[in-house]
């Protein structure tokens, strides 16, 4: 059986990379969009209704619009925009979510991935929200240091461009307190309060880690870092594409500290636990091009379509 693959948005970033994923696979037949037609709608239409599966790797407004596009009810749309992550009629791209999440995968035609820090934050917190660990009512926070490429082509322009000294040191950002992720952050742990969200981009190009603050007196009572390394442990058992890693494990760390860019090529999300007797850090670490982005949304393809999860990746 071969699928016809159709890129919506493939000369992006994350285009480019689902491209290369799917370079070597002999069961997908890749349809191209002429250069000077990348954005004309009648083009982009019918390669869209044409294709078996189609990604949208496109800023939310086209996405929204190549949405209303598809009219056939074969083409199933896998969108890596922010656009439909909480609407309702699509299932959200990730597998590991929870024991239902494949079947609603296999079963829509409409399928949102997350985003890059969204990843690593729901897949960090929805196992301790599930076991009872921590509130649905907490209020916590969370930090995130991402490579640049996370901005796509205009911020890897601006800092390969490296003209700017302000470049050259990590810059927090989202000070607004209204990150595009925080909705698919609180829809998908549960949690009722979005959580203080600081995001920060460094001088480098790929590689991602959110790491979450907690005194344990936030988690249920009595609950001690290894009950929070076992909840995760117990969540993603069986899991090829999550690694829970031992609690405090030195060997995780190089001189002390953790490398963000630990996962980068491949599609790998790490899971680490420290902590004393009063306080943990729970922390994320992906590549945003792999499980973050395009890695993900090839990976949401392979279980609609039924095939081995982890081909080509
Ligand atoms: N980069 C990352 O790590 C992640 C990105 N995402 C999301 O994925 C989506 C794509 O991001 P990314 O690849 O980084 O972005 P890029 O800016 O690198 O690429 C977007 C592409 O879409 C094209 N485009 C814009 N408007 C249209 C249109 N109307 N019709 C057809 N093509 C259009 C652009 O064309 P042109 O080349 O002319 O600019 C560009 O090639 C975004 O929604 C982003 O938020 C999600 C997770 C992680
Ligand atoms: C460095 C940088 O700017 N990163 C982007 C995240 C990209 C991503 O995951 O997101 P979407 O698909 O939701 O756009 C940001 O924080 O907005």
């Amino acid at each position: 059986m071969t699928y016809k693959v159709f890129v919506d948005g493939q000369e992006g970033t994350t285009g480019l990379r689902i491209h290369e994923y799917l370079a070597a696979r002999g069961d997908i037949e890749v349809l191209r969009i002429d250069a000077d037609k990348r954005k004309d709608a009648a083009e982009r239409s019918r390669l869209l209704n044409a294709a078996d599966v189609a990604f949208l790797c496109l800023p939310d407004v086209a996405s929204r619009e190549a949405a209303f596009m598809v009219n056939n009810s074969n083409t199933c749309l896998i969108d890596a925009s922010t656009a439909h992550r909480t609407t309702p009629g699509w299932a959200f791209g990730l597998p590991e979510l929870d024991r239902g999440q494949r079947t609603k995968i296999r079963g829509a035609k409409r399928i949102a991935n997350p985003g890059c820090h969204a990843s690593a934050f729901i897949l960090a917190v929805r196992p301790l929200v599930d076991a009872g660990l921590l509130s649905p009512d907490a209020l916590i926070s969370a930090t995130s240091i991402t490579g640049y490429s996370g901005g796509g082509k205009s911020m890897i322009a601006q800092y390969e461009a490296a003209s700017e000294p302000k470049l050259t040191s990590p810059r927090p950002y989202a000070l607004g307190l209204t990150h595009k992720h925080l909705p698919e952050m609180m829809a998908h742990t549960g949690l009722k309060n979005a959580p203080v969200f600081m995001p920060i981009v460094g001088n480098f190009y790929k590689g991602l880690a959110v790491t979450v603050p907690l005194h344990l007196s936030q988690l249920r009572a009595g609950a001690r870092p290894e009950d929070v390394q076992q909840a995760l442990a117990a969540h993603y058992e069986g899991e090829r594409f999550v690694r829970v890693l031992p609690l405090r494990d030195p060997a995780t760390l190089e001189e002390g500290a953790f490398d963000v860019q630990a996962c980068n090529d491949t599609n790998r999300v790490d899971l680490a636990v420290f902590g004393n007797d009063q306080q943990i850090l729970l922390m994320a670490r992906l590549d945003n091009l792999g499980k973050g982005a395009s890695g993900a949304a090839v990976q949401a393809m392979n279980v609609h379509l039924g095939v081995d999860e982890g081909l080509g990746l």
